[in-house]
């Protein structure tokens, strides 16, 4: 499979009143074509910060200050803002969290789409009603003629997905960018969402960046995997790799406080101590190490850069190799063989 969208060494900046914060640096990451990639991690460590800028959609006072993010071999950053918006939704698109946000609340939810398609493939009205009624019926919209004449807010929450979705994908996009698809959703809506989404991913090779905090969502779609702490890609690995064999001690505390499927009484992990530290405040060396409880001198001192744990498997941890991080793992190892994935 060929590289798709490459993140080189990015930095991202936010500039305000109060001064200039660097919320992401030293992303790197390579999508192939096809491909999921899932960014995880806990709230404020970046995640959505990266999406964003890969679409750039970072917004006022956000840019991108070092590195670059590459698109098939082109590099977003210098597209003339018109190419770019083109780019945008005909080879790139974005679903978010919550879909009444994005969707249009007075204007019929099959105009919406034959919109997108209009916008960007240039079709007729006619093809693009058609278009738009074939795409509601495969998203799993009952009704789709009915329902293309409806407007968002008699959907629920499951359905408008559903619809952003369709949105998402009519113009057949290369990438799909998901930002917590699903985690506005109950449970067994979860579950229908990411099935829809595998299977159209199945029928268009359509390649998703998934940004969650969710692993058991991970687990369920990714097939590469980047952990994101403070700002930084702390493990990357395949999704088997990251799941067997965590390196990095907070990409061990993700998975251990994973609830277990049998509910054994105290087996839980309590979810890892502290939390995640404001861009203001970021600890020298490690910016893990508070919350370490394998923190050494060196941790606290001096920050570790990411490197090879394995062919494809990434670490940023000065520990990562030590026999005291193997021993203290393969003691939880146990406990994760039976965490529901
Ligand atoms: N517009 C902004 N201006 C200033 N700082 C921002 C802005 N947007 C995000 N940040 C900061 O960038 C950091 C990363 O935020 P981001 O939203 O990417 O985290 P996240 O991992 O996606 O968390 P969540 O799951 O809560 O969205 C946070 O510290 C956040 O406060």
């Amino acid at each position: 499979m060929g590289e798709l969208l490459k993140v080189d060494q990015l930095q991202i900046k936010f500039r305000s009143e109060q001064g200039e914060t660097v919320s992401v640096e030293d992303v790197s990451f390579t999508i192939r074509h096809g491909e999921t990639m899932a960014i995880v991690g806990e709230s404020g460590c970046g995640k959505s910060v990266t999406s964003l800028a890969i679409m750039g959609l970072l917004g006022a006072g956000g840019t991108i200050a070092k590195g670059s993010v590459r698109f098939q071999d082109t590099n977003l950053a210098s597209l003339p803002e018109r190419q770019l918006r083109k780019l945008k939704g005909s080879q790139m698109s974005m679903i978010f969290q919550e879909p009444m946000t994005s969707l249009n609340p007075v204007m019929t939810i099959g105009r919406q789409i034959e919109e997108a398609v209009r916008l960007h493939l240039k079709s007729p009205r006619k093809t693009a009603r058609r278009l738009a009624i074939d795409m509601l019926r495969k998203v799993g919209i009952p009704r789709p003629e009915s329902i293309a004449k409806a407007y968002p807010h008699v959907l629920s929450g499951g359905m408008r997905q559903r619809v952003m979705i369709a949105i998402a994908l009519i113009c057949q996009p290369k990438l799909l960018i998901a930002d917590e698809p699903t985690t506005a959703l109950d449970v067994t809506i979860q579950a229908q969402i990411i099935e829809l989404m595998k299977s159209l991913q199945e029928e268009t090779g359509t390649a998703i960046l998934l940004v969650t905090h969710d692993l058991g969502v991970v687990a369920a779609m990714a097939d590469q995997v980047a952990v994101m702490y403070a700002g930084q890609i702390v493990e990357a690995a395949d999704v088997y790799t990251l799941f067997r064999s965590p390196r990095h001690p907070y990409t061990q505390g993700l998975l251990n406080s994973i609830p277990r499927l049998d509910g054994g009484k105290g087996q839980r992990a309590p979810a890892i101590p502290g939390q995640v530290p404001s861009l203001r405040e970021m600890p020298a060396g490690c910016r893990f190490h508070p919350r370490c409880p394998y923190a050494k001198d060196r941790c606290r001192e001096r920050q570790p850069r990411l490197s090879f744990a394995g062919e494809e498997h990434q670490v940023r941890c000065w520990l990562a190799e030590s026999e005291e991080l193997e021993s203290a793992s393969a003691s939880d190892d146990q406990r994760r063989k039976s965490v529901a994935l």
